[in-house]
């Protein structure tokens, strides 16, 4: 079967970038991506490309080329679903905040509604496809509600998680470790499956193709998730164990990262891991092991959360005991708001939680950060609804020159690890903060030695 048509529901940030690369390396199939949300619509839209909604590096080079070519951005989310053969869904699950498994199970009415736009609006066969990050079994639901709408219509459920990291998507995506789909074991799942495959074969070796059924498929992308948390909560731990023994954690990383069997990657310490999907994933694993009463595998997973909300928790408290146990009517820059380098996403960012303990110190807070909005970054504060909308704007200020954000601080702390800060004029900083001058560096992004022969007291996560 050859795809001709294919739709994407949800222009996020797994939906704008997966159907570019898509869109640039299959021009012979029309792919629409469509959203509810016009903004969002509208800057993948913009003329000059300079407003797109995401900001990667590689996106926009992508984007123009294909862009009203072969990839179609808009918002009449039924002529895309009638006109495709395959039609992906990848709008958000997030984290339930209502009812039965709140705080935990992943909310899934934005994926139930789309099955249901999608049964309501086919007329004829389609592949439906789960980009979205779904509780494993989740196939089943859609399949029924697909399968009762009395049409004659026949659709075949594929599981296709996406495994691209922000700052790297576009390189994610051209060279995935592996693609993974998952598909029902009959002929006609087969077909589909085969179908898929054909589209990511355009530009990736077959071998990294992986094909499975629709459970292990929706699951491994929980695991892959919980695994690579796992590892970041697993060096936070130490990092504390070190600062307390004098071991130095980028060393222990380095030589534990040396055995093969362990491996160097993802064994970075840092002031706790955010993004939109690590934890949300964690918490929907643990909700799902609850459910069938797995209660040990419940527990071992939820540790990793509680690790690193401790890790956030710590920093903060760091910055407030070594500030002769008070912060309240004190500046603290802050550099960095984004949940990691090379992103303008903020969603779970540490920052956001570190700055709302320190605001609960009444400590006053400026932030710098090179992609983040000041509008966003008030949106993260707002939406913990520790404060007012008000007190936030007095609390906390943006600014968008990192030398003005440092000037006449008591304290700067390093949230992201953007490089830029390594490249500053410490020694301009250092000129004009208030000493004595400390430095918190939630990254270990700044070279110790030169940092503290400027002058500054220097504290690192895990030395
Ligand atoms: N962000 C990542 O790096 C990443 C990576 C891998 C997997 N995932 C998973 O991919 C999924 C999407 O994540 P995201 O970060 O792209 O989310 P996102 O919030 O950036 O985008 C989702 C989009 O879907 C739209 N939408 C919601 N319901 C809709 C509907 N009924 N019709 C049309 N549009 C609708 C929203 O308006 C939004 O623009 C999630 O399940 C997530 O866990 C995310
Ligand atoms: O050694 C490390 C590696 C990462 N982090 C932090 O962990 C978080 C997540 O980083 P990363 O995994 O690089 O970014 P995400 O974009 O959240 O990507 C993860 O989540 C995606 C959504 O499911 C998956 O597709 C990706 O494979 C998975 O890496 C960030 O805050 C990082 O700063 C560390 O603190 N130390």
């Amino acid at each position: 079967m050859k795809i001709k048509n294919i739709c994407c529901i949800g222009a996020g940030y797994v939906g704008g970038p997966t159907m570019s690369v898509l869109a640039q390396k299959n021009p012979d199939i029309k792919i629409t991506v469509v959203d509810i949300n016009q903004d969002r619509i509208n800057s993948w839209n913009d003329e000059n490309l300079n407003d797109l909604p995401i900001y990667e590096p590689g996106l926009k080079e992508i984007v123009n080329e294909a862009r009203d070519r072969n990839l179609f951005f808009h918002t009449d989310v039924e002529k895309a679903i009638d006109e495709a053969d395959m039609i992906f869904i990848s709008v958000n699950t997030p984290t339930k905040t209502y009812g039965k498994g709140k705080g935990m199970a992943a909310d899934l009415k934005y994926v139930e509604l789309c099955a249901r736009q999608i049964a309501k609006v086919a007329k004829s066969d389609k592949i439906v496809v789960e980009k979205s990050t779904l509780p494993v079994r989740t196939a089943q639901a859609i399949k029924n509600i697909l399968d009762n709408t009395g049409s004659g219509v026949k659709f075949q459920i594929l599981s296709n998680p996406e495994f691209l990291a922000e700052g790297t998507a576009i390189q994610d995506l051209l060279h995935p470790d592996r693609v993974l789909i998952g598909g029902e074991e009959s002929p006609e799942g087969k077909e589909a499956i085969d179908a898929l495959v054909e589209i990511y074969a355009t530009w990736i070796p077959k071998e990294k193709i992986l094909t499975t059924n629709v459970w292990s498929s929706e699951l491994s992308k929980l695991v892959a998730n919980a695994f690579l948390a796992q590892r970041v909560s697993s060096i936070n731990a130490i990092s504390e164990l070190c600062e307390v023994t004098g071991a130095d954690v980028n060393e222990v990383s380095r030589a534990i990262g040396m055995d093969s069997r362990i491996g160097p990657k993802f064994l970075k310490s840092s002031v706790g891991f955010g993004g939109s999907c690590f934890q949300k994933d964690i918490l929907n694993l643990v909700y799902i092991a609850k459910t069938y009463g797995l209660h040990e595998v419940a527990d071992y997973w939820e540790q990793v959360i509680i690790m690193n909300d401790h890790q956030k928790r710590r920093f903060a408290d760091n910055i407030v005991s070594t500030l002769y146990n008070t912060v309240s009517g004190k500046k603290i820059t802050f550099l960095g708001w984004a949940f990691k380098k090379d992103t303008n996403d903020t969603r779970e960012s540490a920052a956001i939680y570190v700055a709302d303990a320190l605001m609960n110190e009444q400590a006053e807070i400026t932030v710098y950060d090179p992609k983040v909005s000041e509008e966003r970054i008030y949106e993260d504060l707002d939406y913990l609804g520790t404060r007012s909308p008000e007190e936030n704007r007095k609390l906390l200020k943006v600014v968008k020159e990192p030398y003005e954000a440092c000037n006449e601080s008591h304290a700067i702390a390093i949230l992201t690890e953007w490089d830029e800060f390594k490249e500053y004029d410490w020694q301009k900083i250092y000129d004009s903060v208030i000493k004595p001058a400390f430095i918190f560096d939630g990254r270990k992004l700044l070279n110790p030695k030169e940092i503290k022969e400027i002058g500054f007291e220097y504290y690192a996560i895990g030395s």
